[in-house]
């Protein structure tokens, strides 16, 4: 009999099968399973999704993405899970493999993308490439969230080698280390730490950024409820907003993460982040739901 595991737990007797199609996709190794609940309603609950995201015993991913039928003004709304069950409100590489699949699918060069967090319009570019309006940087204390009223700017939170980060939301919470030598740091040991201090009551997503000119930074992110991934997109956004308000680059930046670069722009004039990057599609598959933990 075929049995589902949920990640370090026992198996959960088979309940039947549900065959479902998927595909693997990912933006610079940040990878994604992809299933289509448009036509109709999939049972996704958050300890299947970690279980299918689970790299082990399941198909294995960095975030598993449900398509809905799209809202009003959009062409699709995509949902958005980590690998530990937990919901996001935003990802920037997956926002770019899903419009790029929509845009594909209607023959479309400019789709709008919906996430619980707003609209995001997508829009193809020459070269295999896809630039996404990942609108507004927020900034207030409120809007990260943060715990308390600190100035967004200058985070009150240090941790072995790394103190003094600057915070922002891109509809997900991110905050942003500035460090000299992005190899000394222990990101595996202290990445956790710092996602779950108590001065992020929805936890974080935590970026370490060395700057390397004024148009260039490298960038590692300990996502929340992921780890560490290859690349993120959202994080790339928060790094770039939040080099610019420190002074540190201009508001055109490439960001260079261990699976490559993003093109990122903090637009001046309305305050949108502009974030230009590749998707990939790995491979296709059915995926059986009822082997997995409901
Ligand atoms: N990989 C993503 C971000 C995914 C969500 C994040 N882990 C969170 O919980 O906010 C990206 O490319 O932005």
């Amino acid at each position: 009999m075929l049995r589902g595991r949920v990640p370090g737990g026992g198996g959960t007797a088979y309940i039947g099968a549900i065959m479902v199609p998927f595909r693997k996709m990912h933006g610079l190794g940040n990878d994604f399973v992809v299933v289509d609940a448009r036509a109709a309603a999939l049972p996704v609950t958050p300890a299947r999704a970690a279980a299918i995201a689970d790299r082990h015993f399941g198909i294995g991913c960095d975030q598993f993405i449900v398509l809905e039928p799209p809202p009003p003004g959009a062409d699709v709304f995509m949902r958005i899970r980590n690998p530990d069950g937990s919901e996001a409100e935003a990802c920037g590489n997956a926002t770019r493999c899903i419009a790029s699949l929509v845009a594909d699918e209607r023959g479309a060069d400019r789709v709008v993308v919906r996430t619980i967090a707003g609209a995001l319009p997508v829009e193809r570019l020459p070269g295999g490439l896809w630039r996404a309006d990942m609108g507004p940087a927020r900034l207030g204390w409120q809007e990260v969230p943060l715990a308390r009223a600190v100035d967004t700017l200058h985070v009150p939170l240090a941790l072995g080698p790394v103190a003094d980060p600057a915070a922002c939301s891109m509809g997900n919470p991110h905050a942003t280390f500035f460090v000299d030598d992005l190899d000394a740091i222990p990101l595996s040991e202290i990445g956790p730490r710092l996602e779950h201090d108590p001065i992020f009551p929805e936890r974080a997503n935590i970026g370490f950024a060395q700057i390397l000119a004024p148009d260039r930074m490298r960038l590692v992110i300990w996502e929340r409820g992921a780890g560490l991934t290859l690349a993120c997109g959202s994080g790339a956004c928060a790094g770039i907003v939040n080099a610019v308000r420190r002074g540190l680059t201009g508001r055109r930046a490439t960001v260079t993460m261990p699976g490559g670069d993003l093109i990122m722009e903090w637009r001046e004039s309305d305050g949108h982040v502009l974030m230009t990057g590749p998707v990939a599609t790995a491979f296709s598959g059915t995926l059986d739901l009822g082997a997995y933990a409901s």
